[in-house]
């Protein structure tokens, strides 16, 4: 039996429509228009490629866009500057800083000097605090795009089994306490984990989230798992190169019962919850009712 395939670009779709909807009552009953800021530092040209499909969708969604790019070698200052402009603008109503920074730029501070109200990827220290305390907090992208395609998928998550492979601040854990928020049993994977293949055959849900080309294959898989894969690796193929997830797309979707391709899964998701998670600030900041369905 072949898995059902997610298709992640759809729903994206569909939940940009609903953003597009919320933005213009938003600007027809009170005058607001929501903005986000992308902040790219350097030339890294697959961030460019996402920093421009951002800066298209939010446009078309009726949001206000701006990109400040500054160059690989920008002091700390000036790109902390930068980001205190933005907690001050009112224009201004979600911050995104495109990770990974330049070694010499210490990443933690300059998250961490994100306005939490304006803070769309969700990752300064206040807003994974309230994440893992269950409090209403802003709740990182790619995350939120995974819950939102299970949920759809699979409806009440209650006392499945999920495995999230990958541990790192942006994906792995958030994707772990949204997991347990909707009371699965979580166990989270990493290099060090032992049996890991033994492990990930447990899992009702298994989520990919390595880094690592194709690395997960059908052998891993529980017959009729659904596999989230969050990875995008961009591989040799011939004389041009293609994106592959972490999951070995053909193995996988023999055993699973749905899977998530890449590309057209995770990442539409990711850019449209950020988009989302840009209205809801807007409206947290004018103590307006959030968009339903939305949020986590
Ligand atoms: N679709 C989207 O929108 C997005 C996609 N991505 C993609 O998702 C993937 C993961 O991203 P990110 O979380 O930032 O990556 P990181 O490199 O920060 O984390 C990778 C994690 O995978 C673990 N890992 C690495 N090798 C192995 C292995 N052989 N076995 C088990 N675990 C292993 C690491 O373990 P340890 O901690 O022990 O080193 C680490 O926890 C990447 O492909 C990235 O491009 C990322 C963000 C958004
Ligand atoms: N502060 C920060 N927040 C992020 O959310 C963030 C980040 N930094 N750094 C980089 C990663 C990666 N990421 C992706 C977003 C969309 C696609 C996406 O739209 N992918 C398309 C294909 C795009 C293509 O063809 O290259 C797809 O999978 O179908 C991929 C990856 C967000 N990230």
């Amino acid at each position: 039996m072949a898995a059902e395939v997610i298709d992640g670009k759809a729903f994206a779709a569909d939940v940009r429509g609903k953003v597009a909807d919320h933005v213009a009552r938003l600007k027809a009953d009170h005058g607001l228009v929501p903005g986000l800021a992308v902040v790219l530092v350097g030339e890294d040209p697959a961030s460019q490629v996402y920093v421009r499909n951002k800066g298209k969708q939010t446009v078309e969604a009726g949001m206000h866009s701006e990109e400040h790019r500054l160059d690989a070698d920008v002091d700390e200052k000036t790109l902390l500057d930068t980001v205190a402009r933005l907690n001050a603008d009112p224009k201004i109503h979600g911050i995104l800083v495109q990770l990974p920074l330049p070694s010499h730029l210490n990443s933690d501070l300059v998250i961490n000097s994100i306005d939490p109200a304006k803070d769309v990827d969700g990752f300064h220290i206040s807003n994974v605090g309230l994440l893992g305390t269950g409090q209403k907090s802003m709740v990182p992208c790619t995350p939120l795009g995974c819950l939102m395609l299970l949920r759809d998928r699979l409806g009440n998550l209650s006392g499945l089994n999920a495995v999230v492979v990958g541990r790192s601040n942006i994906v792995g854990k958030p994707m772990a306490q949204l997991l347990l928020g909707d009371s699965c049993t979580v166990t989270i994977a990493h290099s060090r984990t032992k049996e890991i293949e033994a492990l990930c055959r447990t899992a009702d849900i298994l989520v990919a989230a390595v880094g690592r080309p194709e690395m997960v294959t059908g052998d891993w898989v529980k017959p009729g798992a659904t596999v989230i894969d969050v990875g995008i690796n961009r591989v040799p193929n011939g004389e041009k190169t293609k994106l592959v997830g972490d999951c070995d797309y053909a193995s996988c979707a023999e055993v699973a019962g749905a899977i998530t391709p890449v590309p057209g899964g995770v990442g539409p998701m990711t850019i449209a919850c950020l988009l989302a998670n840009t209205v809801t600030a807007c409206c947290r900041a004018n103590g307006l009712e959030e968009p339903a369905g939305l949020t986590a």
